[in-house]
């Protein structure tokens, strides 16, 4: 469940009364999610989202509230933020900071098909070019100095094994640079639970709460990994290679971003693998986490370094 905060109506009134959206209608807390308190508004002009954010502050939204903005007025299938008449994406109600984005109709799925996996490459590559024109810039918070840190605090809690691979691989991803590859704004998490579909069709990607600015094939590589993963650590080749025909039809890959897939796999599992590995170890206090499982990402990481043809 995840309504963490609680709104009662009338508070919600008073709030809305800051935006030109019409009278309450409807109010229901949303039990999917994991992070944040969702509701689904209705008024007299429509359906929305409302997210009480639980960890982020009012000062770090506007980068990721500009960013969805920008993107669904370029094109790209995700909610819009909704101004208030201050012009504000985002104020506080009920102690959290607080914003209205678009009601998106459709689910995520666990089993995509080739087809959904299809457009799902497709719109990724079509946020890769909308970012191009997105001005604000965000560093990547989850990078190769955040893993080495990270690791760190990992060594002495891991066995031999785990800790000698955890170690080789970052050793060969700080001997690679991959700074001359295609870089933009990504949305670094764009795991299934992060996209809603209809269909075959995108009806949007939320969760942008990790967008960045980093190397798109980054972003193609953290998204395959999921879409493409099955239960056993090991990879789906026919639905990454229909992930990959969606989105290069909408961006090619260089030679280059060809070149360097493998390895991009593997920094991709190698980033999850640490951060669930910090949820395990090391869960911040108060703070609302689900320990998802590490050795997911560990055995991807190992199925991609044993593998020897590459599907590109
Ligand atoms: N704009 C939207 N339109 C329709 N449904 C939405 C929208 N945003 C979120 N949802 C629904 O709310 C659920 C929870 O949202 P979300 O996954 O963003 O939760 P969170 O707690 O903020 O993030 P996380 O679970 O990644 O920590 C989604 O699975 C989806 O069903
Ligand atoms: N998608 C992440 C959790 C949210 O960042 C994971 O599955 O580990």
């Amino acid at each position: 469940m995840s309504v963490y905060t609680t709104v009662d109506p009338r508070q919600l009134e008073d709030w809305l009364a800051g935006y030109s959206l019409g009278n309450l209608v409807g109010l229901k807390g949303i039990a999917a999610g994991i992070t944040n308190t969702n509701y689904f508004v209705t008024t007299t002009q429509g359906r929305y989202v409302l997210t009480l954010f639980e960890a982020l502050t009012l000062e770090e939204l506007p980068y990721y509230l500009a960013l969805m903005s920008h993107l669904a007025r370029h094109g790209v299938a995700c909610p819009t933020p909704v101004a208030d008449n201050s012009d504000r994406f985002a104020s506080m109600l009920a102690g959290k900071p607080a914003c209205l984005v678009s009601c998106l109709d459709g689910a995520d799925t666990a089993t995509p098909s080739a087809a959904q996996c299809r457009a799902v490459g497709a719109m990724q590559a079509a946020l890769h070019k909308a970012g191009d024109t997105f001005t604000l810039r965000m560093k990547n918070p989850r990078g190769p100095r955040w893993w080495s840190q990270s690791a760190n605090r990992l060594y002495p809690l891991l066995s031999n094994v785990d800790r000698a691979l955890l170690k080789e691989e970052i050793q060969l991803q700080d001997s690679h640079r991959f700074d001359h590859l295609p870089s933009g704004v990504i949305h670094a998490d764009l795991f299934r639970d992060n996209v809603l579909l209809k269909g075959d069709a995108v009806a949007g990607f939320i969760d942008f709460y990790y967008a960045c600015n980093d190397i798109l094939l980054y972003d193609v590589a953290i998204a395959v990994n999921d879409w493409a993963r099955r239960e056993d650590g090991t990879m789906d080749d026919a639905l990454a290679r229909a992930f990959l025909e969606g989105y290069r039809k909408v961006r090619p890959l260089t030679g280059e971003e060809e070149a360097d897939w493998p390895v991009m796999l593997r920094a991709g599992a190698l980033r999850f693998w640490v951060s669930r590995l910090l949820d395990l170890h090391f869960p911040q206090a108060g703070e609302l986490t689900f320990t998802k499982e590490p050795n997911t990402f560990r055995d991807l990481l190992l199925a991609h370094r044993e593998r020897r043809d590459f599907w590109l």
